[in-house]
Formats: structure tokens, C-alpha cells, sequence
């Protein structure tokens, strides 16, 4: 029986190797960490992260052929393969600081694998990682392992996203294999390849070299992340001009050559991998010198900090230029709907702006906890600034304004006219994923900001810093 061990129990570790086991009942998958917390999670009735139908996929498989485990250095002694899916963030210190990844737990992943490590193995990185990671994990591994031991690296990037993780992975848009050129590069890429044979059809199997491997993932986040820049830009210049950016979306969209998706405007991209990749693309083309293309992919994270501040700018300005000591409901705080995950959020630096100008913020967000939204604001329980509710009519009672955050489905159906009796009033509403019906609310008798909207007379003659 093949035997599979991923390291790494998080968002990417714990639904990939998950649904490998479910697809492939003939191979035995341990996923194993080194946080306890994470692990017994994982073995218990409340999984460690929420994603749609991961339950019921962990239910099926575990106990019979996944199995999680604290023990790293067994699993990773009985494996004939390796996926690695360690954090890689961006480094917050020493040389490449707020830029470059940090490789800390991938090399003491691999440094593991050297020492533990009797028979021959294939590593798979799994983890997004600079372009050429593979020489240096191989470089550690062939340096540290027993005598004889081979090792093949794979590049295998992953591209799932949050919220569609289980339903990505059954159905994947295509899989990306990088391997070593030579017979044995060739033949590690085909056991890894059987793999996905089990349920992936073979012409969304694409093998390529290591470093496209590696390189496309960067690339494929920053062209995401630039495409959602691209039109919260746009957003910006339709509230000066009248015209109306969900218009615009809709005529873009149907341009082949752009295609519908990833055209929303919002209060800005969050998560925990378009800033961090980006960051960690523009210090690879410094590092090669290559200013201009560095500079242009920094600009897709301007722009997004731009969208930040120019809706906390929008918020404050409306309100008769200061929101201290107003009631403001936050609602929504992850980086999107459908996860727990509050990873660069824009909620962050929203909530942090609206502190700044001394709100008090009334949040709530209907799967992300009271701690972990205190983590993220960087808070003691006692400040009084912030409240954290569990439920949006609390949260918008006599508040003087309401920012949407996170597009979560049930804040397009709450009763908007029960909300706006017992708002203060002018009641404002500050629409940060566009999810409302603005003219149904401005009839209800709602001042609304809506994202690239044509603006409310309101808000027409403030000036924008
Ligand atoms: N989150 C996503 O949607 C997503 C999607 C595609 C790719 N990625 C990439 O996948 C990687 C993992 O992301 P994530 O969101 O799953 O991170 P995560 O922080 O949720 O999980 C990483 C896990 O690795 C564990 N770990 C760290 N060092 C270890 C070691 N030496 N031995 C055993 N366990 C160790 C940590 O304890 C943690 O539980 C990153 O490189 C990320 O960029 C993430
Ligand atoms: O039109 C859009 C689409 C997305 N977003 C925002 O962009 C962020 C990222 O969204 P999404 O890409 O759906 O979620 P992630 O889970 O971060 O997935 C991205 O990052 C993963 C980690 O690398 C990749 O695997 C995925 O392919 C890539 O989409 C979120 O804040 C969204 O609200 C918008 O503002 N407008």
C-alpha cells in the first residue's frame, strides 16, 4: 500500500490530503503537525477550519485510511511520498523583511524529512514557495540524509481558495506537476500523476518543469490579485464620473477575451496569499534586478490599500467629517464569505481606521470569534472601543452607520427597515462588497455608499482626500 504523509495540518494540508484519501482508498494518508491544538481539532468533532463539506469528507475518511497525527518523524519514516504544505509567510525580519518568504518551516519540514528519512521518498512542495525553492530543499535533503537515500522534489502548487476548498479540489481547474528533467525527474512525476489519475481527467494534468511550476503559482496569484485591482481602480473613477461599475463589470465580462470572473469590486482583496505572493514576486525580480517589473506588481498592492483607506475616507467624510464616539456596525470581518479565516482581512485595516478616528465599532461576523477578532485588532478584552455581537440587529442598534464587510449571503436579507428604526439617524450604510439593493434601502430612507456607484447627493459634493 502507498503510503502518503503531509506535512502541514492547515487550510491547505488538512482538506488536500483529506480529499486524496477520499478519492484513493488504497492509499494510506497520515497528515501530521507539530501544534497540538491543530491536530487534536482535527481529530475531534469541531474541525479546526470551516469549509463547506469538509466535514463530511474527514467523517468518511478518517479512521479508516487519514489519519492525523503530532508524531512527524514516524509518518514521516513510513512515507514513499511527502506533500510539505508548511506556512510560508512573508519574512518579518533580517535580510528581505516585509518582502521575501520566509522559508523557516519549510527548511526545518525538510531538514526532518533528511533525518528521518531510510528509503527513497518524493517530496512535494505543496506550499507556495520563491521560484527555485527546489534546489535549495534539495540541497538540505542531499546533504543531510543516510547514505544512498534519493530524493525526488515535485513542485505540486495548490489553487484551491477558501470558502470552495473541497468542491476546487474534487473538481480542479487543472493540477500542475513540476519535475527534475531525466528518467528519474520523469518517473517521479507519474507516481505522483497516478495519484490524481484516481479522479482528475488526464488533459487537466499539465507537467511541466520545476521552476514553471513554481513560477505559475506566483504568477497566478498576482494575476488574480492585479485583475481585482484592476477594477477597484476603476471603481474609484466611476463615483467621479456617474458611471456605475457593476455596468462595467457586466460589459467586460461578457469580452471573451477578459472573461466574468474575479471582476467584483470591494473595499480591497484580502487573505492570506495575494499580498504575501505578490510581496514575495516583486523581491524575487528585485533580487534579479528587475526594477520596472517589481514596480509594476507593487502597484497591484498600492491600489489595494488605496480601496482601504478611500473607504474608511468615504465613512468618516460622510459623517459630518468624524466618527468619534459614533456607533458604527461592522458587518462581516472574514476576508470573505463562506470561511472563518481572517488573514489580511480588509476588515482589519478598516477597523483599525475607524479606531483612529475614535469610533465605537459594534462588530459581528457569523463564523469568526470573539478572540480571534481581538487577536486581529491587537486588543485587550477591556477596550471599550470595540464590542463583538452575535448578531446583526444588535450590532445595528442606534448605531449611526453600517459597513458590509464580508459578503456573507445573510446580510442581503436582513429586515432593512427593522435596521433603520432603530439606527440614529441620517442612518448610513457603507456597502464594501456591493451585496445590497441600494434603491430599495435610499427608499427605506438609508444615506448608502455603494463601491463605484454613482454617489449619493449626499456624499456628492464632499471632497475626498
Ligand atoms: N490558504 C490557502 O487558501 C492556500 C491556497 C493555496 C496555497 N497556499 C499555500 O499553502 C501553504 C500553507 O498555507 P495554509 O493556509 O495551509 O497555512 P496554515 O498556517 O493554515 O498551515 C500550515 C501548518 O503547517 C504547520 N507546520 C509548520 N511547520 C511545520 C513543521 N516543520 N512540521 C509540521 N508542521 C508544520 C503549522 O503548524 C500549520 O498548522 C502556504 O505556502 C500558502 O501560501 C495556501
Ligand atoms: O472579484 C473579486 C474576487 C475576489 N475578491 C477578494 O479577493 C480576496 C481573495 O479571494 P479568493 O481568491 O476568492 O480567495 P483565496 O482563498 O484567497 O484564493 C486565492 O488565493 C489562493 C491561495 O494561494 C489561491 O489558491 C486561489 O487560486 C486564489 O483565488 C478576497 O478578499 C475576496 O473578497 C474581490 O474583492 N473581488
Amino acid at each position: 500500500m502507498v503510503k502518503i504523509c503531509g506535512i502541514g495540518a492547515g487550510y491547505v494540508g488538512g482538506p488536500t490530503m483529506a480529499v486524496i484519501a477520499l478519492k484513493c482508498p488504497s492509499i494510506e494518508v497520515a497528515v501530521v503537525d507539530i501544534s497540538h491544538s491543530r491536530i487534536s481539532a482535527w481529530n475531534s468533532e469541531k474541525l479546526p477550519i470551516y469549509e463547506p463539506g469538509l466535514e463530511e469528507v474527514v467523517k468518511q475518511c478518517r479512521g479508516k485510511n487519514l489519519l492525523f497525527s503530532t508524531d512527524v518523524e514516524k509518518h514521516i519514516f513510513e512515507a514513499d511520498i511527502i506533500f510539505v504544505s508548511v506556512n510560508t509567510p512573508t519574512k518579518s525580519s533580517g535580510l528581505g523583511a516585509g518582502k521575501a518568504a520566509d522559508l523557516t518551516y519549510w527548511e526545518s519540514a525538510a531538514r526532518m524529512v533528511a533525518d528521518m528519512s531510510k528509503s527513497d521518498k518524493i517530496i512535494v512542495e505543496k506550499s507556495t514557495v520563491p521560484v527555485r525553492t527546489a534546489e535549495a530543499i534539495e540541497k538540505i535533503l542531499t546533504h543531510n540524509s543516510s547514505k544512498g537515500v534519493k530524493f525526488q522534489i515535485l513542485s505540486n502548487p495548490e489553487f484551491l481558495s477558501e470558502g470552495t476548498a473541497i468542491q476546487d479540489l474534487i473538481n480542479p481547474d487543472r493540477v500542475l506537476i513540476g519535475g527534475r528533467e531525466g528518467p528519474e525527474g520523469h518517473e517521479a512525476v507519474l507516481k505522483l500523476k497516478g495519484i490524481y489519475d484516481h479522479w482528475v481527467p488526464e488533459d487537466k494534468i499539465i507537467t511541466t518543469n520545476l521552476w514553471s511550476a513554481e513560477l505559475s503559482k506566483l504568477a497566478d496569484n498576482a494575476f488574480l490579485a492585479q485583475r481585482i485591482s484592476s477594477i477597484n481602480a476603476m471603481s474609484a473613477l466611476c463615483e467621479v464620473t456617474g458611471a456605475e461599475i457593476s455596468q462595467l463589470s457586466d460589459a467586460l465580462s461578457k469580452n471573451t477575451k477578459i472573461g466574468p470572473k474575479f471582476l467584483n469590486a470591494s473595499v480591497g482583496f484580502g487573505g492570506s496569499c495575494f499580498q504575501k505572493d505578490i510581496l514575495n514576486l516583486v523581491y524575487i525580480c528585485e533580487s534579479n534586478g528587475l526594477i520596472e517589473v517589481a514596480n509594476y506588481w507593487k502597484q497591484v498592492i498600492k491600489v489595494n490599500d488605496y480601496q482601504k483607506s478611500r473607504f474608511v475616507n468615504r465613512v468618516v467624510s460622510s459623517m459630518f467629517n468624524t466618527v468619534s464616539g459614533k456607533k458604527i456596525a461592522v458587518l462581516g470581518f472574514a476576508f470573505k464569505k463562506d470561511t472563518s479565516d481572517t488573514r489580511k482581512t480588509p476588515a482589519i485595516d478598516v477597523c483599525k481606521g475607524l479606531l483612529g478616528d475614535n469610533a465605537c465599532l459594534s462588530i459581528y461576523d457569523p463564523r469568526v470569534s470573539k478572540d480571534q477578532i481581538h487577536k486581529d485588532l491587537s486588543m485587550d478584552s477591556e477596550v471599550k472601543h470595540v464590542s463583538i455581537v452575535s448578531d446583526a440587529y444588535e450590532a445595528t442598534k442606534d448605531a449611526h452607520g453600517i459597513c458590509i464587510l464580508t459578503e456573507w449571503d445573510e446580510f442581503k436579507t436582513l429586515d432593512y427597515q427593522r435596521v433603520f428604526e432603530n439606527m440614529q439617524k441620517p442612518a448610513f450604510v457603507f456597502d464594501g462588497r456591493n451585496i445590497l439593493n441600494v434603491d430599495k434601502l435610499t427608499k427605506i430612507g438609508f444615506i448608502v455608499y455603494s463601491i463605484g456607484r454613482p454617489l449619493h447627493q449626499w456624499m456628492n459634493n464632499i471632497h475626498q482626500p
